[in-house]
Order: structure tokens, then C-alpha cells, then sequence
């Protein structure tokens, strides 16, 4: 082996958490099979995902013989602030949850230190372009109920703005939202294994010795939805509840705002705007959501994300609201619009006419509802955007309520993938 080299010899950064990430203070090492909690209790099935701070794993809970989904923090970050977040959104049995539900939390120490886990209903999150052989099909439905989840962190004077998950290059990302799948829970392990077939791993060969802070191998995701439509098929023709995730960054408003971690081509007017002119504390809220929740409903709808290059950010929010902010006036005029072509409420119809024919090709219910609707969210004056509360009685919503989402199938999936 090349001692001029110090690094590892595979790596695969889209399909996996970064290696370097394994390091003091970093993600704890997990293999499959290992049991953690004391005494231990959960054994890891396989693994869901990973973000920005930690991995997500499927385990067996030994004491009350279910599935849970356990997240595993950096020892770095404290996840005790998500833990107390979502012990306000624990529901009662009779309630719907819009939160996904904790169900525990303990501490487990590795050799890169002392990490929070977080036990937590199993979900199957919308991944907007992930390779499962599984899709939902994005319904008004579906879309009620995301706007449902932030109306109920709002109703409680949360604000999240982490809604939309960016997975190392930001080229590959998912929503925070994803939906219930009690199925999993009373699956055994030796049938989730046998369902999903090998587990594919990645092994972490370092040139170094210090290979107690490496997992021997890195997992990649496995396929929920998959493994969902080849066990229990069924999941796709009973009534969907969505749930939000990740309320690692979310803060009591009023309280001293974290610093906004949305990438700057999902984040509201008022932070990319600082963003860009070195302002990273530039103050978010509830309204800031509510922009962050418009770019998520799109991309949900489409596929895709309304914007895209990050050096226009700024000119496309002005050219879809059709309008130029007094406080943007300075930047406008150091750098002017491409082309010449000034933002107005004609040009501004005119993209939202092509977006209408966009979501119509797409199949989504009411292309030219859900047009009105984005209008609505996407102000660039924070003050002039609906509360989520408003959102729900938005006509786009018409005869959808929150006691009677069943009747009609409401997922579909596909394959072709
Ligand atoms: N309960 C769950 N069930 C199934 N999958 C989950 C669950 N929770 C999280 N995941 C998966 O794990 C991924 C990472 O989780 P999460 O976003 O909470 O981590 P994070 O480290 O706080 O990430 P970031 O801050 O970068 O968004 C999610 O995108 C999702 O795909």
C-alpha cells in the first residue's frame, strides 16, 4: 500500500455518510447485528439514511418486540435539543401525529465519544430522487398533510426551516417529510433480511492504523419502500399520514434563532438575500417557512426544485413574484438582470403559466389550484405570506379534512425508476 497517501482507498459520497465523518467528536461506528441501549436492546436491521449530524438505523426492539428507527447523533452535536422538541408533539393514541413520534432516547458511547440515539417511529421518507423501487404518488392529500405537520409546529411557536434535506453534493436531497408505516414494526428481522437480500457495503480500507474511529464497512440505505411493496403490499391501498422530521435545527420563536442551514436555493428571500451579502444570521421565522415550504411543495409535485442555480437565486425569486424589493435595490444595481429583462407582474404570469403546464404533465390534481397556491406562499415580503393555519383552508384544499383521509387509494407506486 502507498504510505505518500493518507486517506481512504473507496469512497462513495452519494450513496454514503463521508467517511471522514467517522472521527472524534463525528458519527459513532455501527455494524449490522450490534445491539445497543443498556442492557442492550435494540439490534440494528439495516440502515434508513443519513444526514448533515448523524445515521438513521432500523433496529428490533428486544423489550416491546417492534421495529423502531434509531438516530444516532455526532458526538459533537446535541440532539438533546430535538429530543425535548419532539417530547411536545407525543401524541395520545386517539390523536393523528403530524410529528414523528419519539418513542425513547438514550446515550451510547463509541470510540469517537458519547452520542445521543433517538428512538423513533419507522417512516418512510418521501425521497425525491432516491433509487427505491417505491413512490408515492404526491395527492392533494399529501400535500394537505404536509402543510398540516408545519401548521401544527407553528400552532405551538415552532419554527423548522430544515424541511429540505441536503445530502452532500447538493445535488441529492429528500424532504423532511415522510410517512407512517406501521407495517414495519412487527416484521422479523430474519424477513426484513431475507426480503432485502445482502446488505451492499462499502469496506473502509485507511491508509492510517487508527481504525477504531471507522466502522469496518458503510452501509448503504436500504429500501424501505421496497422491501414494504415485496412484504406487505397492501401498505398502498389504506389511508396515508405524512409526519415531519428533523427538528434538530427547529427553535422556539421568540428565542435566539439558530443560524439557518437551508442552502440558500430552498431559503426564504430574507435569509438567501443575507446569504449572499455575508449576512449569516439574518433573522427567520415561521414566515420563512412557509417560503421553504412552498420550494418543498414543488418539488413534491414535480420532481424537481423551481430553482436552481444558486448565482440567480435572487433574480428568479424577483422574476416568479414579479417584483423588485426596495431593500434589493443596491444589489439590483450592481449586478443587473440577465439579459436586461426587469421582474413584473407579466412576466411573473407568464412563468407561472409554464409552471401550470409543468405540474399538469406531471399529473398533479389542479395544476392551476396548486399555481395559486405557491402564489399565495411564495411573498417576497415575509408579512404578506399565509400562516400555515390560513394554507388549510386554501381553496386548493377544498373537501379535504383532517378526520377523513381514507375512502380511495391513496398511494400508488412506481417501478421504472
Ligand atoms: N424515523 C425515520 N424512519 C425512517 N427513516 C428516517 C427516519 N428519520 C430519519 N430518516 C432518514 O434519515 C435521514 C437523516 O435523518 P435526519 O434528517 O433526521 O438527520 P440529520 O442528521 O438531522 O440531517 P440534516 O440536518 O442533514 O437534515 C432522513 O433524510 C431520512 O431519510
Amino acid at each position: 500500500m502507498s504510505t505518500d497517501f493518507d486517506g481512504f482507498l473507496f469512497d462513495d459520497i452519494e450513496r454514503h455518510e463521508t467517511i471522514s465523518a467517522y472521527t472524534s467528536g463525528g458519527l459513532c461506528p455501527i455494524q449490522l447485528g450490534c445491539e445497543l441501549g443498556s442492557p442492550p436492546r435494540y439490534r440494528i436491521i439495516g440502515k434508513l439514511g443519513y444526514g448533515a449530524y448523524s445515521t438513521v438505523w432500523l433496529a428490533h426492539d428486544h423489550v416491546n418486540k417492534r421495529n423502531v428507527a434509531l438516530k444516532i447523533v455526532e458526538a459533537k452535536s446535541s440532539s438533546i435539543k430535538e429530543s425535548s422538541m419532539l417530547q411536545r408533539f407525543k401524541v395520545r393514541d386517539t390523536e393523528a401525529p403530524r410529528v414523528i413520534q419519539l418513542l425513547d432516547a438514550f446515550e451510547h458511547t463509541s470510540p469517537n465519544g458519547t452520542h445521543q440515539v433517538l428512538v423513533m417511529e419507522p417512516v418512510l421518507p418521501i425521497d425525491l430522487f432516491g433509487c427505491s423501487e417505491f413512490r408515492p404518488r404526491i395527492t392533494r392529500e399529501v400535500l394537505r398533510q404536509t402543510v398540516a405537520a408545519v401548521a401544527l409546529i407553528h400552532s405551538r411557536g415552532i419554527a423548522h426551516y430544515d424541511m429540505l434535506d441536503v445530502h452532500i453534493s447538493e445535488d441529492i436531497h429528500a424532504g423532511n417529510f415522510g410517512m407512517a408505516v406501521p407495517e414495519v414494526e412487527p416484521l422479523s428481522v430474519v424477513d426484513i433480511w431475507n426480503h432485502t437480500g445482502r446488505p451492499e457495503v462499502l469496506a473502509t480500507l485507511h491508509t492510517s492504523n487508527k481504525l477504531e474511529s471507522f466502522p469496518s464497512y458503510l452501509c448503504t440505505k436500504m429500501d424501505l419502500g421496497g422491501l414494504l411493496l415485496s412484504i406487505a403490499p397492501e401498505f398502498t391501498q389504506r389511508p396515508l399520514s405524512m409526519r415531519i422530521l428533523d427538528l434538530g435545527n427547529a427553535y422556539v420563536v421568540g428565542e435566539c434563532p439558530p443560524r439557518a442551514i437551508t442552502p440558500i436555493i430552498y431559503a426564504a428571500p430574507e435569509v438567501a438575500f443575507g446569504a449572499l451579502n455575508n449576512d449569516l444570521d439574518a433573522p427567520w421565522d415561521q414566515r420563512s417557512d412557509i417560503w421553504s415550504l412552498a420550494i418543498c411543495i414543488h418539488a413534491l409535485a414535480c420532481y424537481s426544485y423551481i430553482f436552481a442555480l444558486r448565482h440567480r437565486v435572487l433574480y428568479n425569486m424577483m422574476y416568479y413574484c414579479g417584483e423588485v424589493p426596495d431593500a434589493w435595490r443596491e444589489y439590483v444595481r450592481a449586478k443587473p438582470f440577465p439579459g436586461g429583462v426587469v421582474p413584473g407582474p407579466a412576466h411573473a404570469d407568464g412563468l407561472w403559466k409554464e409552471k401550470e403546464k409543468q405540474f399538469f404533465w406531471c399529473g398533479v390534481e389542479n395544476p392551476a389550484g396548486l399555481v395559486l397556491l405557491l402564489r399565495r406562499m411564495m411573498q417576497l415580503d415575509p408579512a404578506k405570506r399565509p400562516t400555515a393555519a390560513e394554507l388549510l383552508r386554501d381553496p386548493y384544499f377544498d373537501g379535504l379534512h383532517e378526520h377523513d383521509a381514507g375512502g380511495v387509494p391513496l398511494l400508488w407506486h412506481v417501478t421504472e425508476n
